[in-house]
């Protein structure tokens, strides 16, 4: 009777589990064996690691017995494994968590089971055509942080305030009628899938299209069709690189060769792009071509390599074939970093649109949901609602390689599409150019006439009048043509500084969304795909490690990756835990170093205008006690203390206070957007 117990409590499970928190945890498990014990039943299951078990114990355990407890009729005792061990290391469910943290390497003094990224809150099971019609077709979500945002990068770390966030409310149901995003779904669909553990070899997601960028001088329209353009095609050597190179293809080569650079980028990548944003918006009241751009980190980064002055080296060096993961976590890795497009990947010919950036290898995730499905919308309905689509968030989540999907997913449409991507820097350097030269109808012409302009970065219009003026006639030229127009921003269309307001009205006037930071699975995810992808080994709780670790954005993780596999080139050795330690040591102490409780204390007092005294008192009404349970969960979260010592350092509360602090808001963060976004504002803040 009980031989069907999984299957049915399987069954069970999916319908009522988010189906992220069902595919990445549960489904992947082998299945359990079922035995009947007098008048209990046991259910053996394994988990492929400690972390695997010790994660399903203390988030799904209880669960599981109760569904399985109710299917059985009588009382269902789970015992977990890791495989391999299953006798040596029974796990039960019902045993209380044990102190020590699930990972090896998280803070020893862990002992509540549950960090703050809970697995699966939020899953991605809003289809497209799940997502709420309303009366109109603006949205927009939780501007808050990213204004918030928007300031603190312009002021130098000050302390954003928290606003009230919009909600996206946006009827996308015409995507079910189209037979494009039917394909389009598919394809979500299988990229979804990847989440559950199934990932897809992909090639790596270089970011050339920046590789091309001017420095200086304005280059020839880029306009991109499926036909062969009359630009140059390639740039073939270094020196005609990023000045040269109006049609200089998408080509991975544009990223550096990046071992040595992976070595040396750090962690700050972030910071250092947020700063170059910072300082470019300082820089111009005037209309001018943009200096050549300050060059960022490269190693850490698969993304804007071409923002550095110098070409970067073209190397055509030879990647041997991946090894194909080994069947144990621990298999030694793969020692090779593709610095090259595989030689199938498309180039020149589609311009500026890299062919990598599709929405096959943008791995999804609540953080990215809505902004991918409305770009995927735009796929299926160019021209229609939503336009102009509006994408902001912070640096390095995956803006740019939304809008490149579309691009892509457009061409792969409609062959001869006119599709033109671009930053918004070309985009002035395009006008200064033509004013000088005073050829204004060719500008015309090349804008006017698209039938799909992405552009990257409005921010960067700030204080560029004549750029406003042009961009202004583009805009209103396209959308009365019914062509679409996708833009990113790192701000919402409001939050925009220096930019006239009939054009932030009309940004504003289509959909705008918001991308997210992503979440733990998320990070994970990505990780496991781009580790797959470059042909590397990563063992499932590596990944864990460095998602746990990393939290900022994409760019960096994708730089602690990096890291790590060209650590364990050098060092000939496997990639494990130790080696990641290792290899991310500075990463990791960065981190630790500079974040004190005090530290959070005040940031977290600044950000909600409370005393800090208040952090200590025994005063409880909300506008303090919130403040305060959020400080003490940036304390857990981003210090090593013990619950204990954070309840001292908080006016000597008890550690079981600070733990109901930590649960509290931990949970609230996967349900509340802004609340999510202020405190990606704070820890951002934190870490300088
Ligand atoms: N969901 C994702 N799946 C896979 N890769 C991602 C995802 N999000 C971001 N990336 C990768 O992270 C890197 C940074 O992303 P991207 O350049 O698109 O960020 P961005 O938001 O445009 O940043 P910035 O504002 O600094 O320009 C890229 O290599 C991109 O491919």
């Amino acid at each position: 009777m009980q031989t069907d117990l999984w299957d049915r409590g399987l069954e069970r499970l999916a319908a009522e589990l988010p189906q992220q928190q069902f595919n990445t945890w549960i489904r992947p498990l082998p299945p359990a064996d079922v035995t009947v014990d007098g008048a209990a039943v046991r259910v053996d299951l394994c988990a492929p690691n400690r972390f695997k078990r010790d994660w399903l114990r203390s988030q799904f355990g209880e669960r599981i017995e109760r569904t399985l407890s109710e299917i059985a009729g009588m009382p269902v005792r789970l015992e977990l494994h890791i495989a391999g061990a299953r006798e040596a290391a029974p796990a039960s469910a019902t045993v209380p968590a044990p102190a020590s943290p699930p990972l090896p390497a998280g803070p020893p003094e862990r002992a509540d089971p549950a960090p703050a990224e809970t697995p699966g809150h939020d899953p991605v099971q809003m289809s497209m055509l799940d997502l709420p019609p309303a009366g109109g077709a603006r949205g927009a979500a939780t501007p808050a942080a990213s204004g918030a945002r928007a300031r603190t990068r312009a002021g130098a770390r000050k302390v954003a305030e928290p606003a009230t966030p919009l909600v996206l409310a946006a009827d996308l149901s015409p995507l079910a009628e189209s037979p494009a995003l039917a394909r389009l779904a598919a394809d979500a669909a299988a990229a979804a899938s990847f989440i559950s553990g199934r990932l897809d070899a992909t090639p790596p997601a270089p970011r050339p299209d920046r590789a091309s960028e001017p420095a200086v001088e304005p280059t020839r329209p880029i306009e991109v069709t499926a036909k062969p353009v009359a630009a140059p095609a390639v740039v073939a050597s270094p020196a005609a690189g990023a000045a040269t190179a109006s049609a200089a293809p998408v080509n991975a080569s544009a990223r550096p060769t990046d071992v040595l650079g992976a070595i040396s980028a750090s962690a700050a990548l972030a910071k250092a792009s947020a700063a170059v944003a910072s300082r470019r918006r300082r820089a111009g009241a005037e209309d001018s071509p943009s200096p050549a751009p300050v060059p960022a980190p490269t190693g850490s980064s698969s993304a804007s390599p071409a923002r550095a002055a110098a070409p970067a080296p073209i190397v055509a060096r030879q990647v041997p074939p991946a090894p194909a993961p080994g069947a144990s976590g621990l298999a030694a890795p793969a020692l090779v970093i593709p610095t090259v497009p595989p030689p199938s990947a498309p180039t020149s010919t589609r311009g500026r649109i890299n062919p990598l950036l599709t929405f096959d290898t943008l791995v999804p995730g609540r953080a990215n949901q809505m902004a991918r499905t409305a770009a995927l919308h735009v796929v299926g309905s160019p021209g229609g609602m939503y336009n102009p689509l509006f994408l902001y968030g912070g640096v390095g989540l995956g803006k740019t390689h939304l809008i490149h999907a579309v691009g892509n997913a457009m061409l792969k449409e409609k062959q001869d599409a006119r599709v033109l991507y671009l930053h918004a820097e070309q985009f002035i350097s395009d006008v200064v150019r033509n004013y000088q030269r005073k050829t204004f109808d060719e500008l015309k012409a090349k804008y006017h006439s698209l039938d799909l302009l992405l552009i990257d970065d409005v921010q960067f219009f700030a204080g560029k009048d004549r750029t406003q003026e042009e961009f202004f006639n583009a805009f209103e030229a396209l959308v009365s043509k019914r062509a679409h127009i996708v833009m990113t921003s790192d701000t919402y269309p409001k939050g925009l500084v220096d930019i006239d307001e009939r054009l932030t009205s009309r940004f504003d006037s289509g959909l705008t969304v918001a991308i997210e930071p992503p979440e733990l699975e998320m990070r994970v995810a990505i990780l496991m795909k781009k580790a797959e992808a470059e042909g590397c080994a990563m063992p499932e709780e590596v990944a864990f490690f460095i998602a746990k670790n990393v939290r900022a954005n994409v760019r960096e993780l994708e730089g602690a990756l990096r890291k790590v596999v060209a650590y364990s080139r050098f060092s000939h050795k496997v990639i494990n835990i130790a080696l990641t330690r290792e290899a991310l040591k500075d990463l990791l102490s960065i981190q630790n170093r500079q974040i004190s409780v005090e530290n959070i204390q005040k940031t977290v007092g600044d950000f909600y205008k409370v005393k800090i005294a208040d952090m200590y008192s025994k005063k409880r009404p909300a506008s303090i006690a919130r403040p305060r349970q959020i400080a003490m969960y940036l304390a857990k979260e981003m210090t090593q203390k013990s619950l204990p010592e954070i309840g001292e350092l908080f006016g000597g509360r008890d550690h079981t206070t600070v733990l109901y602090a930590v649960r509290k808001i931990a949970e609230e963060r996967h349900k509340n957007t802004e609340l999510n976004q202020q405190l990606h504002v704070l820890e951002q803040t934190l870490k300088g």
